[in-house]
């Protein structure tokens, strides 16, 4: 009998599947009350700026999204489309602008941006304390010293998912797949937080199967489509997949898979993600979280 290519996830025994898009709802549900609460406690309602450059599909998805969902928790969303030729000093422009506006307490550019302008100069004319991606070099500085930092979506949603399934983290050993800026090192530096044994794998480490196969915790950040396989892993491991990878299939359709094999991992995972509906909808979720705390930090709260 052949493995099928995805494990049907509603087979799974109970425990198994960390259901992110659950918890996101939970999560953005809570942030409701909170909005709610700090419009009452001091007459001030949080609001995100999101920018778009270009027409990229996916991106456009995850902008529309962000956009509904931050109206569906009672906040002010405001959305930029520009054109992709826009040049890199509108935008810088536009940023300037938003920095300035006291009704904004969060801003962000979708990425990637084209490829004629610089994401990290981007990244670096958003004020910190509005910058809710996370993505500024003040926040990754505070982030990695233990100060009042505004986390990276992505990675903050995994830390509270693993939380939650796991508890206490402390002591486990974690292995994180991947060195980017926006997950790799951010992820590294919240599992230290949580006293994690932490090692950062990436695309020239030796024996990669074998270093993930010393791991408790495995989370996957390399954006290469189903790489992790099920024989890397120490049974009973709790699995994190942050790959969306779109594929192609033989009928000519596509679909979305992780960097993690769900099939043959998902057997001797103690608890694994599943893509999608793991990681993906907790990283909206997270910027909401961020959108609101960054209101609350300028009414002092
Ligand atoms: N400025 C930013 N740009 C990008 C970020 C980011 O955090 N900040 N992350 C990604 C895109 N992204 C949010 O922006 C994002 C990606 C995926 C999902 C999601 O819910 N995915 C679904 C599956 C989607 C599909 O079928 O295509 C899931 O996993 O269930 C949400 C947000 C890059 N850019």
């Amino acid at each position: 009998m052949t493995t099928p290519a995805t494990l049907p996830t509603e087979n799974l025994p109970t425990g198994k599947l960390i259901d992110g898009k659950a918890f996101a709802a939970t999560l953005r549900a809570q942030i409701a009350v909170d909005v709610a609460a700090l419009k009452a406690s001091h007459g001030v309602q949080p609001g995100l700026a999101v920018v778009l450059v270009g027409e990229d599909p996916a991106s456009q998805i995850y902008v529309r999204n962000k956009a509904k969902q931050t109206v569906e928790c009672g906040m002010k969303s405001v959305e930029h489309k520009l054109s992709a030729d826009t040049p890199e000093a509108d935008l810088l422009a536009l940023i300037d602008t938003l920095n300035a506006d006291p009704t904004i307490h969060g801003i962000l550019v979708q990425l990637p941006v084209p490829k004629h302008i610089d994401a990290d100069k981007i990244i670096a004319a958003i004020r910190p304390d509005k910058d809710v991606d996370g993505f500024h070099p003040m926040n990754a500085g505070l982030l990695a010293t233990g100060g009042k930092a505004l986390v990276p979506c992505t990675p903050l949603g995994c830390s509270l998912l693993l939380k939650d399934h796991l508890g206490d983290l402390s002591g486990k050993h974690a292995v994180v797949i991947g060195r980017s800026n926006i997950v790799g090192k951010p992820m590294a530096q919240l599992l230290l937080q949580e006293s994690c044994t932490v090692t950062v794998a990436h695309s020239r480490t030796k024996d990669l199967p074998a270093v993930c196969r010393e791991a408790d915790i495995v989370v996957a950040a390399v954006g290469r489509p189903e790489m992790v396989k099920g024989d890397w892993l120490k049974p009973g491991a709790v699995v994190i997949d942050v790959g969306i990878n779109r594929i192609a299939l033989p009928d000519g359709k596509s679909k979305v898979v992780g960097d993690v094999d769900f099939a043959s991992a998902a057997p001797v995972a103690s608890a694994i993600t599943p893509v999608p509906g793991g990681v993906g909808p907790m990283t909206i979720a997270c910027l909401l979280k961020n959108t609101l705390t960054a209101c609350q930090r300028s009414v002092g709260l």
